[in-house]
């Protein structure tokens, strides 16, 4: 997809969220929160371990339903997981949730394939996305004889390759060496330029200076750090 018709595509799919609340038994993690990330926006939710990062990208996944409040794209309720990847939201889980058992680009192939793209189309835009990830001459090397590192940027590759209007990723620097961190950095930024509104939780302070916004998330509240 070229750069216009990935802008076309991201519309005005702005997501909003509104008195977000996630309550875990009797703890709430996610207190009244309330953001939007436009498409074009890089926006970094920071925060220290526990405060809830994590938990606020699954809901915006639609992998984890709210307790109150709500996740709106471009006006429409989010829905369940199935149906948040068929409206456009990829997400690169902590972890990375590849299958091990297939190489790198059947990863990326797989998702894509089952989403009713084109085998040819998926095949370029994983090949595209693993060249971009610095993975192509280790693209047909199974996942599992993959460093951590790199089987971060085949999930990061996965992501990109789906081409999605919202980006949602979940601490998707760690693991890397500082080279790697910096070029996958600049990979989310740039598909925020082109249109994708991309939303990052991460630990690290330099990541999130290279984001548009931060928002700080502590004590189950969210603060405007910029
Ligand atoms: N399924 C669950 N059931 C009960 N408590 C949970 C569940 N998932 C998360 N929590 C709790 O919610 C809080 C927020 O967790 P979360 O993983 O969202 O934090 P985080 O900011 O992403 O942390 P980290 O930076 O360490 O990954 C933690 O206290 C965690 O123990």
């Amino acid at each position: 997809m070229t750069t216009s018709t990935r802008s076309e595509a991201a519309g005005n799919g702005a997501v909003e969220v509104r008195d977000l609340c996630v309550r875990f038994g009797e703890r709430l993690v996610l207190d009244r929160l309330g953001f939007r990330a436009a498409p074009g926006e890089f926006v970094a939710i920071t925060g220290p371990s526990g405060a809830g990062k994590s938990t606020l990208i699954w809901v915006l996944a639609g992998a984890l339903a709210p307790t109150s409040g709500s996740v709106t794209y471009g006006g429409a309720p989010i829905g369940d997981r199935a149906t948040a990847a068929r409206a456009g939201i990829a997400l690169i889980a902590q972890g990375n949730a590849l299958s091990t058992p297939l190489t790198a680009l059947e990863n990326v192939v797989v998702p894509q394939l089952a989403a009713g793209v084109a085998a040819r189309d998926a095949r370029s835009r994983a090949d595209e996305a693993l060249a971009a990830v610095g993975l192509a001459s280790a693209r047909t090397q199974l996942v599992e004889e993959l460093s951590g590192g790199q089987q971060q940027r085949v999930a990061v590759a996965r992501a990109l390759a789906a081409q999605p209007r919202v980006l949602l990723a979940d601490e998707p620097t760690s693991d890397l060496d500082a080279e790697t961190r910096e070029a996958i950095t600049a990979l989310l930024a740039a598909h925020a330029r082109a249109g994708g509104a991309v939303i990052m939780a991460t630990h690290d302070a330099w990541c999130a200076e290279q984001a548009d916004r931060e928002l700080h998330l502590d004590a189950g509240a969210l603060t405007t750090i910029r």
